[in-house]
C-alpha cells in the first residue's frame, strides 16, 4: 500500500558530538517540523523554505535552537506566517527568553505586529490539529519543564515520538487505544549507571524504558532516540538486554518512515 506521508530523521540525539547527528528535529513530509534541535542543520535554504509548521515539544534548548535560525533564514521571503505550535508555557519560555529582543529580535512582530513572519498557535494537549489528512495530537509527558509527546495520523498509519520524558502512562494509554501506531520512537539518554541523573533531569535509562515498554500493548516498532553522545556504547549495550519480545531499534539522523 502506497503510505501517505514520510518522517524524516532529521536529529535524534541527546546532544552534539557526533558528526550528522544534531539532536532532536523531524520533518514530516516537506513542511512540518517536530521540534527544531541542530538535525535542522542537515535542510538546505530550498528545504527549510518549504517548512509551514514548527511543533515545539518543549522548551530545551536541544529541541528549539533552531528555530531562531529557521526564522531569520526564511521569514522575510515569505508569503504567510511560519506557525509555531506549543503549549503555553513553552510559547511563555520562548518569548521571554529566545525572542525577547535580547537574545534574538521578536519575529512575532516584525515586519508589524498585524503582518508579522512568525505566529504562535498555542495547543492543548490531546487536542487535534488537522493539516490536510494528517492529524496530529499532543500528550502532557514528564519532564523538567512541561513538556509533551506527539502523534501523527495519516490515512495509512501512526507514529508516536515520546519527546523528553521521565516514567508516564497517558502516552502508553493512548498508543494502545489508538492501535494504529507503526512506529514509537522512545528516548533512553542515559545508561543505567547514571539512573541518578535520569530521575533528576527526568529522562529515561535502559532499565527504565524496559519498565515503560510493559505498558506498551500495541505491536509497533520501537526506535530508541535522545541517547547521549557521552555514554552511547554503553547505553547501546544496555539496550541490548530488552527481555521483551520485539528487537528495539536504535534511531539514528537519516532514517526516512512511512506512515
Ligand atoms: N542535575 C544535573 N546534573 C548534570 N546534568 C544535568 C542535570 N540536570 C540536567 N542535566 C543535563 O542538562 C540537559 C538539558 O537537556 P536534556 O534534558 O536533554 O538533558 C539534560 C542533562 O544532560
Amino acid at each position: 500500500m502506497q503510505k501517505h506521508s514520510t518522517v524524516e530523521v532529521l536529529g535524534c540525539s541527546g546532544s552534539i558530538g557526533i558528526p550528522r547527528q544534531g539532536t532532536t528535529c523531524f520533518l514530516i513530509d516537506n513542511d512540518i517540523l517536530i521540534d527544531a534541535g541542530t538535525g535542522l542543520c542537515e535542510l538546505d535554504f530550498s528545504r527549510l523554505e518549504q517548512i509551514e509548521h514548527v511543533f515545539i515539544t518543549h522548551s530545551h534548548l536541544d529541541h528549539i535552537c533552531g528555530l531562531p535560525f529557521l526564522i531569520d533564514t526564511v521569514g522575510v521571503g515569505r508569503a504567510k506566517p511560519l506557525k509555531v505550535y506549543a503549549t503555553l508555557p513553552t510559547i511563555r519560555a520562548l518569548q521571554q527568553h529566545i525572542f525577547n529582543e535580547e537574545i534574538w529580535p521578536d519575529f512575532s512582530k516584525i515586519p508589524n505586529a498585524e503582518n508579522a513572519v512568525m505566529e504562535y498557535v498555542e495547543i492543548k494537549p490531546e487536542e487535534e490539529l488537522i493539516l490536510g489528512e494528517r492529524r496530529i495530537t499532543t500528550v502532557d509527558v514528564d519532564h523538567t519543564v512541561p513538556a509533551v509527546g506527539v502523534f501523527l495520523f495519516t490515512p495509512t498509519g501512526g507514529w508516536c515520538f515520546s519527546g523528553d520524558t521521565h516514567q508516564t502512562d497517558r502516552l502508553f494509554e493512548l498508543i494502545n487505544q489508538s492501535k494504529k501506531v507503526d512506529y514509537f520512537f522512545i528516548e533512553a539518554a542515559f545508561p543505567d549507571q547514571e539512573k541518578w541523573l535520569a530521575d533528576l533531569a527526568k529522562h529515561l535509562c535502559p532499565s527504565l524504558l524496559f519498565g515503560e515498554l510493559q505498558k506498551l500493548n500495541a505491536a509497533c516498532e520501537i526506535w530508541i532516540s535522545h541517547l547521549k553522545p557521552r555514554e552511547i556504547h554503553q547505553i547501546k549495550k544496555e539496550l541490548q538486554q530488552y527481555p521483551g519480545s520485539q528487537p528495539l531499534h536504535i534511531l539514528s539522523a537519516g532514517m526516512i518512515f512511512n506512515i
